[in-house]
């Protein structure tokens, strides 16, 4: 990680633990908005208009938080307006590094070789972890924002101008049912498989493992129609989605949240491939990245070995 604008040798790739060696994901940093007209956002400060050609994604495929900006992108027709670059799939001893992996690029803007030198070039003295995604402005020279809920919800309506779209990812009157779900399914699910794969206690384990098919048996009930809340795709579907297509080829193994798979409910196993197959979609899914990413995880897989299959996704994905 970053310390005072430095990268440290002895940082840890597997994020915090608590005192109960529960998982505890890093709260993210730069959180201004773009915007139609530039004017502040929710949160953070104006002077990020909406432009094209103007602001990139950085983004792993590995990464369900990047994805989720990568779909985003794809399904409100965005590819013209906002660039991607890719980082190699596994962690370096300098966390995310560009490079020569198929599917991943070198960095356009700077040449750097590693993700933190995009932080510092953004803040010289910033200390944290170089997380993915990262939303960057070209014509500043700053990142925009780096939490990838806060990309999702202003990618449904900043570049409205410029390229409309008629999908609402965040339509008004279903706000106050996406902000009650989102959270639970974040903490849950999202969030609960790395709870349970970077657990450092038993009891830690069973409680997110508890919660992450708790969450499961829940949608699983909740899926009556195409999506989450009937005929409309939303943002609560594109973030959960995202976890749904790692669950049985990475966190199923890797993470031990192995009681069942996606495979073995009907309708979220459905819900899943229904997405998988709207235009675009699968292009931000990158099946390759996300074993040899999570798979490459030393902690968790010292010796890097990396399973075949499942048969069923990579049926899905060929
Ligand atoms: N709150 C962030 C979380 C992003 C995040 O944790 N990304 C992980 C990859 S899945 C990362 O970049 N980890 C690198 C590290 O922790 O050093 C978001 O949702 O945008």
């Amino acid at each position: 990680m970053l310390v005072d604008g430095k990268w440290t040798k002895d940082w840890d790739p597997v994020q915090k633990s608590d005192e109960k060696g529960r998982f505890v994901r890093q709260v993210s940093s730069f959180r201004n908005w773009i915007t139609p007209d530039g004017s502040a956002g929710p949160t953070g400060e104006g002077g990020f208009k909406a432009e094209a050609g103007r602001y990139r994604l950085y983004v792993a495929f590995i990464c369900p938080w990047a994805s989720r900006t990568l779909m985003a992108r794809k399904l409100k027709g965005l590819e013209d307006v906002i660039a991607v670059t890719v980082v190699n799939p596994s962690l370096s001893d300098e966390g995310w590094a560009f490079g020569e992996y198929p599917g991943a690029n070198t960095d356009p803007i700077f040449g750097a070789s590693y993700m933190h030198e995009i932080y510092t070039r953004a803040d010289p003295h910033f200390t944290g972890r170089a997380t993915v995604p990262v939303l960057w402005d070209e014509k500043t020279g700053t990142i925009v924002n780096n939490e990838s809920a806060d990309i999702l919800r202003m990618l449904d309506t900043a570049f409205e101008g410029l390229v409309p779209s008629d999908l609402r990812l965040y339509p008004e009157d279903l706000a106050d049912r996406i902000d009650a779900l989102n959270p639970r399914i974040y903490d849950l699910l999202n969030n609960g498989v790395y709870k349970a794969g970077f657990a450092s206690t038993q009891a830690a384990y069973d409680e997110a493992v508890d919660g992450v098919f708790a969450m499961l048996d829940e949608l699983e009930e909740m899926l009556t129609g195409d999506y989450l809340f009937g005929d409309r795709l939303t943002e609560t579907d594109i973030r959960t989605f995202v976890t749904l297509i790692r669950f049985d080829a990475a966190y199923h193994g890797l993470f031990k949240t192995n009681r069942r798979q996606i495979a073995d409910y009907p309708r979220l196993q459905d819900y899943m491939e229904r997405i998988y197959r709207l235009p675009g979609v699968s292009a931000t899914v990158n099946m390759d990245h996300i074993t040899c990413g999570y798979y490459s995880i030393k902690a968790l897989n010292p010796k890097g070995i990396r399973p075949t299959g499942p048969s069923h996704i990579e049926a899905l994905v060929a």
